[in-house]
């Protein structure tokens, strides 16, 4: 399946440029959220879950108090950056911007 090759370097930098806060280092996708208060930010969390069901693509996940950690790499390539993190990072913007 095309969407488990890992991207080329040039494509990743191509989808950063619309990530905002997003970084590539590690064979990962990686942004910390800050949020208000420790509530927010595990609220965050569970809506990333239910969108990575969705998906069927699951981040890895750090919560510290009101700050999220989030890294994107996908196993099955073998744990190199694909469309699938990049799809994942997308719909986790449109998640952190509903309040
Ligand atoms: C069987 C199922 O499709 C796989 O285990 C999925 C589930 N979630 C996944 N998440 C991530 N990050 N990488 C994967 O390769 C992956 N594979």
């Amino acid at each position: 399946m095309s969407q488990v090759e890992p991207l080329r370097q040039e494509a990743i930098e191509e989808a950063l440029a619309e990530l905002p806060g997003w970084t590539y280092a590690d064979n990962r996708l990686q942004k910390t959220y800050t949020f208000g208060s420790f509530r927010e930010a595990v609220s965050f969390i569970v809506r990333i879950a239910f969108e990575a069901e969705q998906l069927n693509h699951h981040p890895e996940l750090h919560n510290v108090y009101n700050r999220v950690t989030l890294a994107l790499t996908t196993h099955a390539a073998g744990n190199r950056v694909t469309a699938r993190d990049v799809e994942l990072a997308r719909a986790i913007e449109r998640i952190a911007w509903v309040k």
